[in-house]
């Protein structure tokens, strides 16, 4: 199932009049957010900006509490910005870190489906689209099966393909490789890879941890203490965080 699925215009902001020039799936200016802590602003987000084109993947990475789940919340309209604006394509999509928090329905199929109640589809048509997104995202052959008898890596296949079903634009996804295995992880980032080039030009940001991931994707960011600090080539961020040897788990 699509976690959270948000409206439909090609493009808005969240500044009313913010328009998104074309080749961008997702934009955000100057965002900054504050949470309000024994009766103080604190700041979490400071002056970020981004941009990314249509079609690509990006990742998001930087030292635990820098605020990448924040940003990634804000591009996904979960939380408002204390100030900035946000320009995105839509339907967007966010999916979450735990596999087990995904997929709800009973079966692979019914899942895929649940979120295409709202349109009003013939049987086939809702068919033809579960069918088309378990495709993209290599899970095909698992239509009919319970989702309790799936991996940790296959029910976030399995969000991912909800999203894709209901004809996402932009893939929000939260440390979906966390909790998985090596061969989970690479089904994942493969599925995701996969769905860019769909029937639509899906865009993806991925929060992640895993520094190995960073080879995957198109281009980068890296926050230190809710600032943007690099943005863009992926090469270059890898080498910067090789030289500055930070202590990530996976590194
Ligand atoms: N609901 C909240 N109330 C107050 N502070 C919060 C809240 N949620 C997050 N924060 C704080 O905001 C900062 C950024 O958190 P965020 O989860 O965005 O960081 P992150 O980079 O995603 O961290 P991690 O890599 O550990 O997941 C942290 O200092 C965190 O403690």
């Amino acid at each position: 199932m699509a976690t959270s699925c948000f409206g439909y215009p090609i493009c808005s902001g969240v500044g009313m009049g913010s328009m998104m020039s074309s080749s961008y799936g997702i934009e955000g200016r100057n965002l900054s957010f504050s949470y309000r802590r024994g009766g103080k602003d604190v700041p979490i987000l400071k002056d970020c900006s981004l941009r990314i084109p249509a079609g690509q993947l990006w990742m998001l990475v930087g030292p635990n509490g820098c605020g990448k789940s924040t940003l990634l919340k804000i591009l996904a309209g979960l939380l408002n910005p204390t100030s900035g604006d946000v320009s995105i394509r839509r339907p967007r999509s966010f999916v979450f870190q735990n596999p087990d928090h995904q997929v709800v329905m009973p079966t692979v199929e019914a899942d895929v489906a649940f979120g295409l109640g709202k349109f009003n589809l013939t049987p086939h048509e809702v068919r033809s689209k579960v069918e088309s997104a378990l495709d993209a995202v290599g899970m095909l052959e698992y239509l009919q099966r319970p989702v309790q008898t799936l991996s940790g890596g296959q029910k976030q296949r399995v969000a991912i393909a909800g999203a894709l079903a209901e004809a996402c634009r932009v893939l929000l996804l939260d440390e979906l490789t966390t909790f998985l295995d090596e061969n989970d992880q690479k089904g994942v980032i493969k599925a995701v890879k996969n769905s860019l080039g769909g029937l639509g030009e899906v865009t993806a940001l991925w929060v992640t941890h895993r520094l190995e991931e960073l080879r995957y994707a198109d281009g980068a960011i890296y926050m230190e203490d809710g600032r943007v600090v690099m943005h863009g080539d992926v090469s270059s961020i890898a080498h910067f965080l090789n030289e500055k040897q930070i202590g990530y788990a996976d590194c």
